[in-house]
């Protein structure tokens, strides 16, 4: 090849690399096609190599060759990106940390421990209620977030996160609107509290059954005696034995035996991987597509194929005369037989045995570890939830739901460990989002922590900064008084706590609010006066307080850290 003519190719390719981004990547989404991405490429490189062999110049130049035009190509791809994201981008104008914009591996990269809730906090801190925090992302701190990214009637739709089950699918899994309406159907079937014309109350099934589990859990931190209790352990035995009851009508019988379910094992560990690679989707979904299925990679594999063995084997079997939510999840699949292929409807069933899984299972879990952590730590709470739920009857669902320390305490323990801390991303819709005088544009990833809303107070702005800020924008930004205390009369005796409850949304809101909701709270005070009528409890002597928090891990769901506590029989219960 002549001198001249080897020259100018890098330059071609980078130019190459430019045109590629502003004609391919800056347009639709790319998250599910990583392996394409791949092949095309390395189809171009072999179409290169082809090429330059024609010119006879050997193999190493050949080679030498194709390396340097490879490397023009992707930096004439990268630069452009960075270039465009920082400068021409539509967000360009909105604050946030400086490398933000230029890729989310930037974020990806420091939550890497799982910690994005102390992350996001450290962003509003630092640069306020609107931040950018990637190259179309916005963040939002403000109490009208909830509303505005999820209340009925708004025109968001979901982003690539939730395609993280692909190809499986369920009305939660899903980004399209219709097919979410459809699904939430049966999802609120399954999960109802009111029976109508056709339908059953399907809770009122399960909160006998729950009651039963939750007896059983009350005989196992019994058979501990006065030793310390795996607080995370024992709840996820009930919670796993409550979520296979609800959903499939079978008792997994971990409280009483004290076996921890595989299926726990892999859950968690899937979690831990999806949890900080939930910002960039797709190297969960190029992983799961190209690694060999060991280590935490297979746990995510054996998570989903518990979950979709289960269904099937449910499926088959048909119910054990009991309500359990799988009827109408099956139902579904019997109704839509005629409108989707059997594959589709396959997937679909899988994808909802996932969800309900994880949903039904790990949510709770979080809460209640929380939950036993500020009880051992202001045993006054403790003793005024006694001072309720002594002499009620725990299975009149009614009366415990009335008992207003016993919800303060769980609306306080929801507030200050979310179990969906962070997550919930949306994308604007084609009028773009308007947050206090501010647009968010339309087609923006928009997203709001739940964990930093539920304590966010005024930021600590320099003396000199606060001079030009509005009374009313530290109004606005400022959502709890003792953000940070745990104060359960805020909920009911003590209102003047509570300066803005949009700042609220442990179950989110609007169209997309947890359907579970009904069900966690009535198990949450079940095992809360239960457990309080049996036992007086505190920390174990040698436990370090700070576990719960210095361990906390954000993936997906809550992870708190360990604790451990002795529950003491009581000498006068009920
Ligand atoms: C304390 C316990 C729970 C909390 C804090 C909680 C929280 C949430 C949150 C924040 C969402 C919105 C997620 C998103 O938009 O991505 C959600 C959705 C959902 N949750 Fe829960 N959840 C809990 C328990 C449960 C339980 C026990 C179930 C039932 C098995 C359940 C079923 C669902 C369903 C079906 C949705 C999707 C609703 C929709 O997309 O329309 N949740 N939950």
């Amino acid at each position: 090849m002549a001198v001249g003519q080897a020259q100018g190719l890098p330059i071609l390719a980078a130019a190459a690399g430019v045109v590629v981004h502003h004609g391919i990547f800056r347009h639709g989404e790319w998250h599910l096609h990583g392996p394409h991405i791949i092949a095309s490429h390395l189809t171009l490189c072999g179409a290169t190599l082809y090429y330059l062999s024609r010119f006879d110049d050997g193999l190493a130049t050949i080679l030498g060759r194709v390396v340097v035009l490879g490397v023009a190509y992707l930096a004439g791809l990268f630069s452009s990106m960075v270039v465009y994201r920082l400068y021409f981008h539509r967000l360009s104008s909105f604050r946030g940390p400086r490398l933000a914009p230029v890729t989310k591996l930037w974020h990806v990269w420091h939550v890497r421990d799982s910690t994005n809730f102390l992350f996001q906090e450290e962003i509003y801190k630092k640069y306020g209620s609107i931040v950018r925090t990637g190259p179309n992302e916005i963040t939002i701190f403000n109490p009208a977030a909830f509303e505005l990214l999820d209340g009925f009637g708004n025109e968001t739709t979901r982003d690539v996160w939730y395609d993280i089950i692909r190809p499986r699918t369920s009305a939660v899994f899903t980004r399209d609107k219709v097919e979410h309406k459809e699904g939430r159907k049966f999802w609120g079937q399954g999960l109802s509290n009111k029976a109508d014309l056709d339908v059953a109350a399907a809770m009122n099934d399960y909160y006998p059954r729950i009651a039963g589990l939750v007896r059983e859990l009350s005989n196992c931190i019994g058979s501990f005696g006065l030793n310390p209790v795996d607080v995370d352990q024992v709840m996820s035995w009930y919670s796993w034995d409550v979520m296979g009851e609800v959903l499939f009508g079978e008792d997994f019988n971990l409280t009483k035996s004290k076996v921890t379910h595989p299926g726990i094992k892999h859950r968690d560990r899937a979690l831990a991987l999806a949890g900080p690679l939930s910002d960039a989707i797709w190297i969960a979904l190029l992983g799961f597509q190209l690694c060999p299925p060991v280590g935490i990679v297979n746990d995510w594999h054996n998570m989903i194929r518990f979950c979709e063995d289960h269904m099937k084997l449910r499926l088959g079997r048909g119910g054990n005369n009991k309500t359990d939510m799988a009827a109408y999840f099956i139902d579904e699949y019997e109704k839509t037989a005629n409108t989707k292929s059997k594959k589709t409807r396959d997937l679909h069933l899988a994808g909802t045995a996932v969800t309900a899984v994880v949903a039904g299972s790990d949510t709770t879990r979080a809460v209640l570890v929380g939950m036993w952590w500020f009880l051992s730590k202001y045993p006054e709470h403790a003793k005024k939830v006694q001072a309720e739920v002594d002499g009620v009857d725990v299975n009149d669902v009614n009366a415990l739901a009335a008992l207003p320390h016993v919800n303060g305490v769980i609306n306080e323990s929801l507030r200050l460990v979310p179990p969906v801390m962070t997550g919930g991303n949306r994308i604007t819709g084609p009028n773009g989002m308007l947050v206090d005088d501010v647009l968010i544009p339309p087609g923006v990833k928009v997203t709001c922590p739940k964990y930093v809303l539920h304590r966010s107070t005024l930021r600590q702005l320099s003396r000199a900064y606060r001079r030009y800020v509005s009374a009313d924008l530290f109004a606005v930004e400022s959502c709890w008084a003792q953000p940070n205390e745990f104060i359960p009369e805020r909920w009911y005796s003590r209102p003047e706590l509570i300066l803005d409850k949009r700042a609220f949304a442990p179950f989110s809101t609007g169209a997309r609010y947890c359907l579970g909701k009904s069900m966690a709270l009535n198990s949450l005070r079940l095992v809360l006066a239960t457990l309080l009528q049996d036992y007086d409890v505190s920390f174990s002597p040698d436990y370090d307080e700070d576990t719960l928090w210095r361990d906390m891990r954000d993936q997906v769901t809550c992870q708190p850290g360990a604790v451990f506590c002795i529950f003491k029989p009581r000498k006068a219960a009920k």
